[in-house]
């Protein structure tokens, strides 16, 4: 297929960056001091210097992470110092917030260190999809990094490079302190002077040259929890030099809706004087951690989308008149895009802190924009084909190095099913969460386990309920949805393949706002798919290659014919290239968005070939 049109003459050929040489790893690795063998999984991701990849204990089943760093990497002296300073720091540590060593080995290629997993990447990738949290979510993930800290004080091991990106997650959500290549122990009383590496959150003495020491973690989990609850660091400017000069003027702004506890502790780990800064133990006892909700867990929905912290007992629907102004507890359902009431048991908390979170919760969503990102969506993609960009092998860009794992989405669609002659399009998400966009445009949801119902009505209204407050009285409409959507999941438990089959999964939780489907329609060609927290699906039907954008990541992943997962960054692709095939499917993607932008609000093109209920 022809890039250019033939009257415009050939611009240069683009020339291709090549990254570092990626380490060689085998498929076995054997760590010959303890007899273990390890078999190499799936690709986790890249950093300065090291490969990280899901490794399998052979013979206990086992999976972990494993961080390889090839040799040619290590060759000066310091090289190999800092690598043994770092891990020899790291594999004393034993807390449930910081990231577990397990073994350091080394074959004749690579040195390897096992760590635990951490498969729901780090805050980083968090912090890209959702800007600002709730202060809810920001309180339970900073609490447990001010744990981690406590820890290592205690201990005291300094880490000096907290960041977003080395605060891993786990499958629950639990927060674990990683990347202790910058760490070091002090004794007594001693300032240190240097500092190899720049930290993220550089604090204003490390950048004053004149002796830091434990205040600059908590410097930087200042800057931490700044980025969660307002979205961006506070020290954030154009260039790097301005960033210093406002960091050694102290100068930044607290949002005027934040919280006065939450504003206060910022203040104090944001004090430019060291000495003044609270301890890792006071900010432990803050009251920012005891006033307010602190959930006991997050569900992993709340990657991509703002929480819920209640039901809705007291339905209201378009065309059904609400059953009584208030519930059981006498609460009234709010009004607008989340209604909530009633608390799950594990959160414990008082009426005032429970009607803040929740309007905290509905004024986050009405942040989100009208078009579910379609339009930013649709600049990324434009931008990245206005390059000519190198055609590259598809192998090439299948290997590891090329690819972005971390942008991975959360959800995507495994199963669908069009029945929209009558009814709608039922879908199950990843998780095996199910939904209906019925043709009135109103949807439904129920997670994985069947316990958590949401229904939005066609004016974006949300409701959240749990199926154990289903009545006899439902409302006749809703009822009937709920029927309709039982009938489409035990429709898709029977007769469909699930797409991207094997990936990570987790049950639903009675916390969780998953995404629903927004719009589609079906082309001669495949079906498109856009969910509401901004990603779009595209299946072919001819190959059964599926193709998942968010333009929050800025990023693609394919589901080849082979069922391989491959993620890519869009700016990777503009700077390293891109296989025909896959540019073939950006182009047709980016008509299919313009599409999506002109459908506006879910209308229903007509059927046309593919399955179909
Ligand atoms: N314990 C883990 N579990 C899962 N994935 C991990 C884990 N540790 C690291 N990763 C993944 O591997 C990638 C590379 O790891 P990391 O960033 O720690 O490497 P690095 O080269 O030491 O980092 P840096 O460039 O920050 O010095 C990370 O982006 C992350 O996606």
């Amino acid at each position: 297929m022809n890039r250019v049109p033939a009257t415009k003459p050939p611009p240069p050929k683009a020339p291709v960056r090549k990254e570092k040489a990626p380490p060689v790893v085998p498929d076995l690795i054997n760590d010959k001091d303890r007899g273990t063998q390890y078999e190499k999984g799936r690709f986790l991701g890249k950093g300065g210097f090291a490969h990280c990849y899901e490794l399998r204990n052979k013979s206990t089943g086992e999976i972990m992470a494993g961080k390889v760093v090839p040799k040619t990497m290590l060759v000066k002296q310091y090289q190999r110092d800092k690598m043994t300073q770092e891990v020899q720091i790291h594999r004393e540590l034993c807390h449930p917030n910081i990231v577990k060593v397990f073994h350091f080995f080394e074959d004749p290629l690579n040195v390897y260190i096992t760590l635990e997993l951490c498969a729901r990447r780090s805050l980083m990738e968090l912090h890209k999809r959702r800007k600002a949290v709730t202060e809810p979510e920001a309180r339970y993930f900073t609490y447990q990094v001010v744990e981690g800290v406590l820890y290592l004080h205690n201990l005291k091991i300094i880490h000096r490079d907290m960041k977003l990106g080395n605060l891993f997650l786990n499958n629950d959500l639990v927060v674990k302190i990683g990347d202790f290549g910058l760490a070091t122990t002090v004794e007594g009383d001693e300032r240190k002077k240097t500092l190899c590496g720049t930290p993220n959150y550089i604090a204003p003495e490390v950048l004053n040259k004149c002796g830091h020491s434990f205040e600059v973690d908590i410097w930087a989990v200042g800057c931490i929890l700044y980025i969660l609850l307002f979205g961006q660091p506070p020290f954030e400017s154009k260039s790097l030099e301005e960033t210093y000069s406002r960091i050694r003027h102290n100068n930044y702004t607290i949002p005027a809706n934040a919280s006065q506890p939450a504003a206060s502790l910022i203040r104090k780990m944001l004090d430019p004087v060291p000495m003044r800064r609270p301890t890792a133990k006071e900010v432990h006892r803050d009251i920012f951690f005891r006033t307010g909700f602190m959930p006991t867990r997050l569900p992993v929905s709340c990657l991509t989308m703002v929480p819920k912290f209640g039901h809705d007992t007291s339905i209201m629907e378009e065309n059904v008149a609400p059953r009584g102004s208030a519930d059981a507890h006498g609460h009234r359902p709010l009004t607008g895009r989340t209604a909530l009431s009633t608390l799950p048991p594990h959160i414990v908390s008082n009426n005032a802190d429970r009607e803040k979170a929740q309007q905290q919760a509905a004024e986050a969503t009405f942040r989100e924009p009208d078009d579910a990102y379609l339009s930013q969506l649709f600049r990324q993609v434009a931008t990245l084909l206005d390059h000519r960009l190198p055609a590259i092998d598809e192998e090439e860009a299948a290997q590891d190095d090329y690819q972005s794992p971390e942008c991975l989405p959360v959800f995507w669609i495994s199963k669908w099913v069009d029945y929209s002659d009558k009814y709608g399009i039922g879908y199950q998400l990843c998780d095996n969460s199910v939904g209906v966009l019925f043709n009135d445009n109103s949807r439904i949801m129920l997670d994985e386990a069947g316990n958590e119902l949401t229904y939005i009505e066609k004016s974006n209204k949300e409701h959240y309920f749990s199926m154990k407050d289903c009545r006899d009285d439902t409302p006749q409409v809703l009822a009937k949805k709920i029927t309709l959507l039982k009938y489409f999941r035990s429709y898709m438990n029977d007769h469909l393949l699930k797409a991207g089959e094997g990936a990570e999964q987790r049950a639903g939780d009675d916390l969780a706002r998953l995404p629903t489907l927004r719009v589609w329609f079906r082309t001669k060609s495949a079906i498109v798919l856009h969910l509401s927290n901004g990603t779009v699906q595209v299946n072919f039907f001819n190959d059964h290659v599926k193709m998942m954008m968010c333009p929050l990541m800025q990023a693609v992943t394919f589901i080849d014919q082979n069922k391989r997962m491959l993620t890519y960054k869009f700016n990777h692709l503009q700077r390293n290239g891109c296989p025909e095939k896959f540019l073939h499917r950006l182009k047709y993607a980016k008509t299919m968005i313009e599409r999506l932008m002109s459908d506006g609000g879910a209308k229903l093109a007509p059927s046309g070939g593919g399955s179909r209920r």
